[in-house]
């Protein structure tokens, strides 16, 4: 919403209903699962204001129920494709455990995208995916230890020298801010360009990354679905 959205809290919620932004059957294009063709449930509301957001998660009236949201689910979900990404919008806003432990009960995967800074108790699985993009210096402690991988959004002159991570503020433009970093580096790192809206920056932030994985040892990941023309 670059950075136009109101800040809201964790509501939490039996979680018998959730506020919805939108439903889609498309290839992840981002992150460890990036190419596999999955439904992605976006979640409305986000507790954090990043200046260079580049998704709409407020402008859903929809409040299906669970099973509702379930149904919307499988009515899109082509047979062979087991993944669903639960992103945002941030995700633990709500109270996403029910929803979590639903899918995973049928032997789906799940993944999620959050930017770390709240926690749902969620059920220990292995087809459970916590995909974390920092955007502030501390995360939710509940969080960090069940976090899989670590997803940087990398622009040029905006990276620590030292490990080529983030510097600055998602808050506040141009403020210097080190982001969240593992203390022990336990789970991959995975860089991916920021998407400023404009070819000639996006193009420098393109090279960064390649140069900062390559000089760091993370992976690049890009947002294929934009290559693609894909949601
Ligand atoms: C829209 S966010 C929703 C999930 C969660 N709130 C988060 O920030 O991870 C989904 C992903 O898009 C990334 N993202 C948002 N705006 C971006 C941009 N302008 N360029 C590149 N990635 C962006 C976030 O860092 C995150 O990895
Ligand atoms: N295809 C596709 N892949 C994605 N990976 C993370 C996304 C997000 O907005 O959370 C996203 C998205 O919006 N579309
Ligand atoms: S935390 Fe995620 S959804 Fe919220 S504003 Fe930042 S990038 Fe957008
Ligand atoms: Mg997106």
């Amino acid at each position: 919403m670059k950075g136009k959205n109101k800040l809201r809290r964790q509501e939490l919620t039996d979680g018998r209903e959730l506020w919805i932004q939108e439903v889609f059957y498309t290839l992840q294009g981002e992150g460890p699962f990036s190419g596999q063709p999955s439904v992605f449930v976006r979640t409305c509301g986000c507790n954090l204001k990043c200046f260079w957001c580049d998704t709409d998660f407020e402008s859903s009236t929809w409040r299906p129920s669970l099973d509702e949201l379930l149904e919307t689910i499988e009515n899109i979900r082509p047979s062979f494709c087991d993944l669903i990404v639960i992103t945002g919008g941030e995700p633990f806003r709500q109270n996403i455990a029910p929803l979590v432990e639903t899918l995973l009960g049928r032997g789906l995967r799940v993944q999620i995208e959050t930017n770390g800074t709240l926690w749902i108790e969620l059920p220990e699985s292995e087809r459970l995916t916590i995909v974390c993009s920092p955007k502030t210096p501390g995360l939710h402690p509940d969080i960090v230890p069940r976090i899989s991988a670590y997803k940087y959004v990398l622009s040029v002159d905006e990276v620590d020298a030292e490990d080529g991570l983030p510097a600055r503020s998602t808050q506040k433009e141009n403020y210097v801010m080190r982001l969240f970093r593992q203390k022990k580096a336990v789970a991959p790192i995975y860089v991916m360009p920021r998407d400023d809206g404009d070819e000639n920056l996006n193009e420098r932030n393109r090279a960064l990354c390649a140069d900062i994985a390559m000089r760091h040892g993370y992976t690049l990941c890009l947002q294929t679905h934009k290559m693609l023309a894909l949601r």
